[in-house]
């Protein structure tokens, strides 16, 4: 399962008049089997990109469309199995415990899954993979935020989807568990999922398969770092 994002001429304005537009016309193609890195400094539209890529916002206009294996799959379509996503908010629900936030997508699947997704066991691999299985039975409010951060990454993960669009995925970590994080992206990118984050770190930045700048919402510089 492998999917090219394609975005072209996406206009985006959040506010009423006056506000200035946050994306202007931008065209990306995001590959499949890539970390993709969108930087550039804050407010040059990176997270209103991620957000209307992951069908929490709308475009005023122009398109996403999702190629191969997610063709014909309208944003409203896009799942927890399809597309993982972990936003700046993190948005993990204080009642459930590490693990359960981390088995969550699990239990919210409409559609009938694979065995080894519907499997528990999956749920450690992950909190193993990202250092979470000593918390494992803690509340996300008795954890760090860079351990929500991390589960809330884990959680994206636990469908293995073919998407995962992850917004400072690393903000709120320290320069160890920045690695750990990186090498799962990484990865998890060479199983061919398409990755897409954001990220302002020159470390992040560093290991990128393709490094998309943008500023004032627009792509002024795209730049593949690695060979295909
Ligand atoms: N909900 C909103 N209402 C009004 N304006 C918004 C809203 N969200 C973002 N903006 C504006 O849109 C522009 C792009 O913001 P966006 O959050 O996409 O930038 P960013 O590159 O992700 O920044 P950061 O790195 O700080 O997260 C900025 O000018 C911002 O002020």
């Amino acid at each position: 399962m492998t999917v090219t994002i394609e975005v072209v001429d996406v206009h985006k304005t959040h506010g009423g008049i006056g506000t200035p537009p946050a994306l202007r016309g931008v065209d990306i193609e995001f590959l499949p089997g890539e970390l993709t890195v969108l930087a550039g400094p804050s407010g040059s539209g990176k997270t209103t990109l991620l957000s209307i890529m992951g069908g929490h916002d709308h475009v005023d206009s122009g398109s996403v469309s999702f190629g191969d294996s997610l063709s014909g799959v309208t944003a409203p379509e896009l799942n927890w199995r399809r597309m993982g996503y972990l936003p700046q908010a993190l948005v993990l629900l204080d009642e459930l415990t590490i693990a359960q936030n981390v088995q969550l997508p699990v239990q919210l699947s409409r559609e009938p899954l694979p065995e080894h997704l519907a499997d528990e066991k999956n749920t450690r691999v992950w909190l193993e993979r990202l250092e979470l299985s000593h918390l494992a039975d803690r509340f996300p409010a008795q954890t760090s935020g860079g351990e929500q951060q991390r589960t809330a990454l884990a959680r994206a993960l636990r469908l293995e989807p073919a998407v995962l669009l992850a917004d400072e995925p690393t903000g709120q970590l320290d320069a160890g568990r920045v690695g750990i994080v990186l090498d799962v992206l990484i990865e998890y990118a060479r199983t061919g999922a398409t990755v897409v984050i954001t990220s302002h770190d020159p470390t992040v930045i560093a290991v990128a398969d393709t490094v998309i700048t943008m500023a004032d919402g627009e792509v002024v510089s795209q730049r593949r770092q690695r060979r295909r």
